[in-house]
């Protein structure tokens, strides 16, 4: 008898395993027109690109070798890195390929359905939504939140003026959770002042949570990282964050029901427009329905998390790079100094004028693009130019860094220069910071305009120069592209 049930449980798992080999093969017939890049028995290529300060060498030269385009399998992952311009365009524009991958579901407890990782209709829904709270009318209004903060960022960093060496990360990180939580929830954490408050401890562990989740295999199957301790403390953290948004949505709703108006008119006689949590309390649907408490919960918190790293990192590296160049840096501050004349604070238009500086910007994002890759999932087969098929469940990872300097599109690709953005021939899926197409950021118009009004503030009353000993930054690939030694420069206070 149990001779009979082990003979009976051997031929289900060999027929179980000829069909997973079967279906296996015809998966692979499919995606023969990848170049494959050659990888090692079930781990594949998993060793090239599992040390984040050299996967995205290795990844940009391993799309040099192959047009662009090229088949890797990460323990069983099948996936295909993309800087190919053709691809990256029918992919980014496409309206049904639009699913987030797998490494995003780790930030599904805190994010819930926000528009980062949502998908389908939900997705649609959020985004259309979310979409007038980054109209200019509000955007213009967004900038004066932008003020305290760079005070406060100003005034700690003079502290540091006239060492050899100031490590800026932690500065500017506390300074865009500031900017971020005036800007969305209207409500001031004083990062900058209190790092060690439970709320700016929260929302920098998630962060590290997250990313510690994709890059640890122990950690990504949810049975195994349950029994961690990582899981607990997520719970703890999630819990709290949650608390806290429902805490400011539910205070900003009974001021409004209590009648204490916060939308008071400028000195022009215009309405002004308020943070971006007030916009989600005052919206109403096509039958008169307010938004729901978790849909402003979870878009808000998808606004705390995309908003605020990106930022920093952008800023960071911007910094690094005016270090770096010195007369990008003049040239900046020479424009700089002609729009602000008189003036203690910029305006909206203040910024747009900032040309020289928004070129600088865009040349550091090229270099260093804070989210160097970007990846979907195909939630079924997908068919490329006609014949090309891409079957369901590989992740396509586009990956901006590779793309941001392709030597056929930027000449010297590995200088900074900031004028070659003058050219306007760089074509739309050339230069991709920003992501393209349906699913591009949403809050890019609000980053270039925090970025704009940080480095002008921070140019009036700096020169920033190379560190001593001169220090070069360690690129690692995380959630966002950081620097895994940190951001060095000196501090000189400008005299003008
Ligand atoms: C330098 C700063 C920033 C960079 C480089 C950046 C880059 C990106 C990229 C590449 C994507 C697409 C990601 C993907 O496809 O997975 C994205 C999406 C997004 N970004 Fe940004 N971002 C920045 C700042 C911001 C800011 C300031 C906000 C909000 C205030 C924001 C909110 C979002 C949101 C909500 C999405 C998801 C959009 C959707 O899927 O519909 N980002 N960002």
């Amino acid at each position: 008898m149990s001779s009979l049930f082990l003979y009976a449980v051997v031929t289900l798992a060999a027929i179980w395993l000829i069909d997973k080999w079967r279906k296996r093969l015809a998966f692979y017939e499919k995606l023969r027109w990848v170049n494959k890049v050659p990888g090692l028995p079930l781990i594949g290529n998993a060793l090239e690109f599992k040390d984040p300060t050299k996967s995205l060498t290795r990844m940009q030269e391993v799309l040099l070798e192959n047009d662009g385009l090229c088949y890797v399998e990460l323990l069983y992952r099948p996936m295909i890195l993309i800087s190919n311009y053709n691809f990256v365009e029918w992919l980014l524009s496409s309206n049904t390929l639009i699913e987030k991958s797998l490494d995003y579901k780790f930030l599904h407890n805190w994010l819930e359905d926000g528009i980062l990782i949502s998908t389908g209709a939900t997705w649609k829904n959020g985004r259309k939504i979310l979409s007038p709270a980054f109209h200019f009318s509000v955007l213009e209004e967004i900038v004066t939140k932008f003020d305290k903060p760079t005070l406060i960022l100003i005034e700690l960093l003079e502290k540091e003026v006239g060492k050899d060496s100031v490590n800026i990360y932690s500065y500017i990180k506390n300074y865009a959770l500031d900017v971020i939580c005036e800007s969305s929830m209207g409500i001031e954490v004083e990062a900058q002042k209190n790092s060690q408050s439970t709320y700016v401890k929260s929302v920098d562990s998630m962060c590290n949570i997250v990313v510690d989740r994709a890059f640890n295999p122990l950690k990504t199957k949810d049975w195994l990282y349950m029994l961690t301790p990582s899981y607990y403390k997520e719970k703890a953290y999630v819990r709290y964050l949650h608390s806290m948004s429902d805490k400011v949505i539910k205070s900003k709703k009974s001021s409004r029901q209590n009648g204490i108006k916060e939308d008071k008119d400028d000195d022009t006689g215009r309405k002004k427009k308020n943070a971006f949590l007030d916009l989600l309390l005052t919206y109403k649907d096509q039958n008169g329905e307010p938004l729901s408490e978790k849909f402003i919960r979870e878009q808000v918190d998808t606004i705390m998390f995309a908003g605020h790293d990106t930022t920093s990192m952008g800023l960071c590296f911007a910094i690094h790079c005016l270090s770096k160049n010195r007369e990008e840096q003049e040239k900046a501050f020479k424009e700089i100094k002609e729009i602000s004349e008189g003036k203690d604070k910029f305006t909206y238009a203040d910024l747009q004028e900032m040309r020289y500086l928004e070129l600088i910007i865009k040349e550091t994002l090229r270099l260093y693009p804070t989210v160097p890759f970007y990846s979907r999932n195909t939630s079924q087969d997908f068919i490329f130019q006609e014949n090309k098929v891409i079957p369901k469940d590989v992740t396509l990872l586009t990956c901006a860094y590779a793309i941001n300097r392709d030597p056929k599109v930027f000449k010297e690709p590995e200088k900074f220069i900031p004028t070659r953005f003058l050219d306007t021939d760089v074509k739309p899926f050339s230069y991709l910071p920003f992501s393209a197409g349906p699913r591009n950021c949403i809050g890019q118009k609000f980053a270039m305009l925090e970025m704009k009004a940080t480095l002008a503030k921070l140019l009036l009353n700096f020169e920033i120069l190379p560190s001593i000993p001169e220090h070069n930054v360690i690129l690692s690939a995380e959630a966002v592209l950081k620097s895994k030694n940190g951001f060095c420069v000196r501090l000189k206070k400008r005299i003008i």
